[in-house]
This record gives C-alpha cells, sequence and structure tokens, in this order.
C-alpha cells in the first residue's frame, strides 16, 4: 500500500475545464445558456459602460451535420479590443480589463475563456475573434485556443484588413455542444430580461430555428456610464492594502492615505494618523506586518472618513426602468424607484425597483421576478436569492390589496462595485441583511404606488357603473317629461331634455364617462 501522495499545481485555466460546473458550464443546455450570456455581457459592457448606444447581434447556428454543436456568434459596435491584448482577453483564464473598482457587468476575467474552452473541449474548434478598437486603421482576425496546462493562448491563425467604414467593435464566434431545445426558453427570457434593463439598446438575436427577435432601441439617453473609483478604507483588508502599496508612488503615510483612498483627504487623514499614533512622514513601504495589520484595524475601526461615493455608480435609473418595463411587458401599470446608496464592506450599493401591472401580463401564482445585478438579468438560483426571500416571504402583497393569481411583475436590480454574489456564476446575492432591507424598502414603495393607483382605478370604475346606471333611464325619463310639459309655452323635445339631463350626470361624473358622447351610447351599449 502506498502511502505517498503525489502534489502538484494545476494552472487557473486547468482548474476550471475540471471545473467547469462552477462557472455555469454544468451541461449542453446550461452551456449554451452561459454562453450567450458571458458573449452578450461583455458586448453591453464594451458600449454602454462606455457611453456608446449598444447595437448588438446574437446568433446561434445549429451545424447542419453534427447534432448538438451550436455556433454562437455575438457582435458589438463597442469599443474594441486593443491588438496585443487580443490572445490574452480570450486565451488566458483570469485575465481581464475589469479588475479595477468600477461598475461593470464582467468581474472574474473568465466568461469568454469558459465559453472558448468548453468549445474546444467538446467540439475542437477554434474560437474566432474580430475587432478594431475605436479610430483603429486595421481589423484584426484572430483564431484562438487555450493551452489548457499552461493557461495561455495559442494563436493558430492571424491577419487583418483596413478598416476603411471606421468600424469599431468585437465579434467573437464560438462552436460549442449544446442543447438548444433545452436551453431555448431560458436563452429568450435572458436576451427579453436584458432588453428591458437595456432600453436604450438595438438587440438583434436570431435563434437556430431561425427566429428573428428584434428588441428595438425606444429611447437614446443611457445611464451615466460608471467610473473607476478608488477603494474605501472600510472596505480594505491586509492583502489589499500590501497590494495599494506596492504599487503607490507616494512616499509618506499622510500622502499614501489622503491621495489612494476615497472619503479621505488630507484634514481626516491627518486626524486619522494623529488620533492612532502613526507617523505621518514613514514611508508606507517600509511599513512593518505589525504596522500594516494595526494600520488595517485602524482603518476599519475609524469612522469619522467620508460615506463612500456612489457618484460613480451607473443605476439604470427610474425612468428607463418604467420604459424598459412599458416597452416589453405592455403592462397597464408601471412605476420604479432608484433607492439612495448604501455601503457594504466599504463599497457603496445602489438598489432599484420597478412593478409592472396589468395589461398584457399574464396572471401568474407568485410574483414574476426579475433580478438584476449590475444590469446583468439572473435567471437561475432564484430560490436561493435575497430578492426572492423578500418578495415571497417578507411582502404580505394582501396588504397591497394584490390577491394571486395576479398580472404582476417585480424588477430588482442591484449595482455596485462588490455585488455579494453567491458563485462566480453569478446567479444569485446573498441574503445581507442591509441590502435585504433596501430591497424591501424598494418594494413597499412601488407597491404602494400600485396599491393607491388600483383604489383610484377602482373608485372610477364604480363611478362610472353608478353613472351609467342613471342614464340608462334618461330616455324615458325625458319621454315622461315631454308629457308633463306639453302645457310649456316654448317647445321642448325628447332630444333636448336628453341631452340636458345627460349632461347633469356628466358634469357629476366627469371622469368616468370620457368615452360616452350621448344616453343612447350607453343604452345600446347595454343593451
Ligand atoms: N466584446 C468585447 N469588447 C471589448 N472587450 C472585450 C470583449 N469581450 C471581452 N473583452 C475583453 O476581454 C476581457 C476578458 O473577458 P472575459 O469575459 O473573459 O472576462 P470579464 O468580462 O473581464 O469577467 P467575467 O468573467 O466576470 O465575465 C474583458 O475584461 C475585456 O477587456
Amino acid at each position: 500500500m502506498s502511502t505517498a501522495e503525489k502534489f502538484r499545481s494545476i494552472s487557473p485555466a486547468e482548474f476550471f475545464y475540471r471545473n467547469k460546473e462552477i462557472a455555469g458550464f454544468a451541461n449542453p443546455a446550461r452551456a449554451l445558456y452561459q454562453s450567450v450570456r458571458e458573449l452578450v455581457e461583455n458586448a453591453l459592457d464594451a458600449t454602454d459602460s462606455h457611453g456608446i448606444l449598444p447595437e448588438i447581434s446574437i446568433s446561434i447556428d445549429r451545424d447542419p451535420n453534427k447534432t448538438y454543436v451550436y455556433r454562437i456568434t455575438v457582435k458589438d459596435n463597442g469599443i474594441g479590443v486593443p491588438e496585443n491584448y487580443v490572445p490574452d482577453a480570450f486565451g488566458r483564464v483570469l485575465f481581464s480589463s475589469k479588475y479595477v473598482l468600477r461598475q461593470t457587468r464582467g468581474l472574474f476575467g473568465l466568461g469568454a475563456k469558459m465559453v472558448i474552452l468548453y468549445g474546444q473541449i467538446t467540439v475542437g474548434e477554434p474560437a474566432e475573434i474580430v475587432s478594431a478598437t475605436i479610430n483603429s486603421k486595421k481589423i484584426y482576425k484572430y483564431k484562438i485556443m487555450i493551452d489548457i496546462k499552461e493557461n495561455k493562448p495559442i494563436v493558430l491563425e492571424k491577419s487583418w484588413w483596413p478598416n476603411k467604414t471606421s468600424w469599431h467593435g468585437t465579434i467573437v464566434k464560438v462552436a460549442i455542444e449544446g442543447d438548444w431545445g433545452k436551453a431555448r426558453q431560458k436563452v429568450l427570457e435572458y436576451v427579453k430580461r436584458t432588453a428591458i434593463v437595456t432600453p436604450y439598446a438595438n438587440i438583434v438575436f436570431r435563434t437556430p430555428d431561425g427566429e428573428i427577435k428584434i428588441y428595438q432601441r425606444v429611447v437614446d439617453k443611457l445611464p451615466p456610464p460608471p467610473r473607476e473609483t478608488k477603494p474605501h478604507p472600510h472596505g480594505i483588508d491586509l492583502e489589499m492594502l500590501k497590494a495599494m502599496i506596492s504599487e503607490t508612488k507616494t512616499q509618506t503615510l499622510l500622502d499614501f492615505l489622503s491621495e489612494e483612498f476615497q472619503g479621505v483627504g488630507r484634514v481626516l487623514a491627518e486626524r486619522f494618523i494623529t488620533k492612532n499614533n502613526f507617523d505621518p512622514n514613514a514611508n508606507p513601504k517600509t511599513l512593518s506586518k505589525d504596522d500594516l495589520e494595526k494600520l488595517v484595524r485602524a482603518l476599519k475601526e475609524f469612522n469619522e472618513f467620508r460615506k463612500p461615493r456612489s457618484d460613480h455608480l451607473s443605476p439604470i435609473g427610474s425612468d428607463l426602468i418604467k420604459i424598459g418595463l412599458s416597452s416589453i411587458l405592455k403592462p397597464e401599470f408601471v412605476d420604479a424607484i432608484t433607492r439612495k446608496p448604501i455601503v457594504y464592506e466599504g463599497h457603496s450599493m445602489i438598489v432599484e425597483v420597478g412593478i409592472a401591472y396589468g395589461g398584457a401580463i399574464e396572471p401568474v401564482e407568485e410574483p414574476l421576478l426579475l433580478r438584476f445585478a449590475n444590469k446583468i438579468p439572473l435567471l437561475y438560483d432564484e430560490k436561493s436569492d435575497v430578492a426572492w426571500k423578500v418578495v415571497s416571504e417578507n411582502i404580505d402583497w394582501g396588504y397591497y390589496d394584490i390577491v394571486f393569481p395576479a398580472p404582476i411583475a417585480i424588477l430588482v436590480h442591484v449595482c455596485g462595485t462588490k455585488i455579494p454574489y453567491k458563485g462566480v456564476g453569478k446567479e444569485s446575492i446573498a441574503e445581507v441583511p442591509i441590502l435585504e432591507n433596501e430591497i424591501e424598502e424598494g418594494v413597499r414603495h412601488v407597491a404602494r404606488s400600485l396599491k393607491l393607483y388600483l383604489a383610484r382605478k377602482q373608485k372610477e370604475e364604480e363611478a362610472a357603473r353608478k353613472a351609467i346606471t342613471l342614464i340608462k333611464y334618461i330616455p324615458e325619463i325625458a319621454s315622461a317629461l315631454v308629457v308633463f310639459a306639453k302645457s310649456n309655452p316654448e317647445p321642448v323635445n325628447v332630444e333636448t331634455l336628453e341631452s340636458k339631463l345627460f349632461e347633469l350626470v356628466k358634469n357629476r361624473f366627469r371622469d368616468s364617462l370620457k368615452n360616452i358622447s350621448s344616453p343612447r351610447d350607453v343604452v345600446l351599449s347595454v343593451e
């Protein structure tokens, strides 16, 4: 019996090759959904996060000869990928331009590589990437595979041609093993929900069945693009502090604190240093391990720093949420709220909630919850998401006069530089109390607004019913009155009396009778 274990390390590419499920590539159906998602999210990050109105086209083609082989192509008009970065961006796991404090859909430096890796192990074709940055004189095309053992790109082909039309953007084409039949509903729903929160985008989606879904831009206004921000002292840990110190150009602790953090400034830095007996002129690079530990603790505990800023975030905005919900769901009532920023582990976070009711929305047994994080629709693991807990457990819908089945949809969007996702597949958000409370407040706000609307509507309907009952009798009363009025010196006819009586009722119930111009309309419609 051997007791000797064999030790070795594996590359990040090999780790995710072995553990595809963690990243959302558990089976062909899920992989197809996840691939579309990762590529579309990159396309949107490359456009709206940079102030560009997105033009996104997605197509999935079924291989005519091999069942279960699909070619996914996603094209955008974004900022493109610089020529020298294309191989690593698409061929080196954990390589990203998004490892900064900025609100983007991408976060891990994994998505596109997982799609390519999955395609490589299931179909074996290289991925094709065509890209041009803004003002680039050339359009580049690469064919790339990933060296899994070494975690590095293998460039199989590189070519370029002149960029005669000043095009910029990226086209990614990957062949993967998928299962459209099983993935169909989720992929369609994903694209639809993406369109709800990007009413400023043109999105065209061609499915393997040849169906073409077009989500046309309904508004030219983009949310303010996210901006990179500095860390807040309450959000750092020892490793982060060490990394910041190794990169800083500042020479003294005072400069380091006031220049590298948000919410600090010179005066507050001085006060912090004095209170905690640090040397303001010490070079941060020479601080001992004990000093660094003490510094991290003190930074976290000092409560005079300004609150983390939120102006670098990019919420969708209540107007765009209402526009998005209206244009896609076609409800009779819609409302939305963007809540004030909250702070989670030194990062600001904004919660937005929308509500849509009636119209073309089908009645459902439970609230239809549309979850989004940093503008990404979250479709899986609904029941383990904090927003689900709020709408299904914390809110008593009866209080808002909603009785299920009801035609109601609730949208919850959480944005921030740090989202407490439950996994790298980014499908659900953890039950962080401050976030739960914020979502609940938001849902209550829009639910109150719906309750008011429903009460108003009910009042109007009752008034209309009353008025219609009265109007029904007008022709009869008018005929009777004509008989009594025979002796009147001025001749009175039935029509004059009818219209006088009608005016009386109409003045009393003005709003409820907008569509009725004569008592005869009511009699006819009642009969
Ligand atoms: N369509 C695109 N346009 C411009 N840049 C892109 C595009 N797709 C990918 N990139 C670049 O490639 C990098 C790697 O993308 P990838 O999807 O692997 O990870 P990510 O988006 O950074 O993070 P995540 O894994 O959370 O999605 C991105 O950070 C971005 O810089």
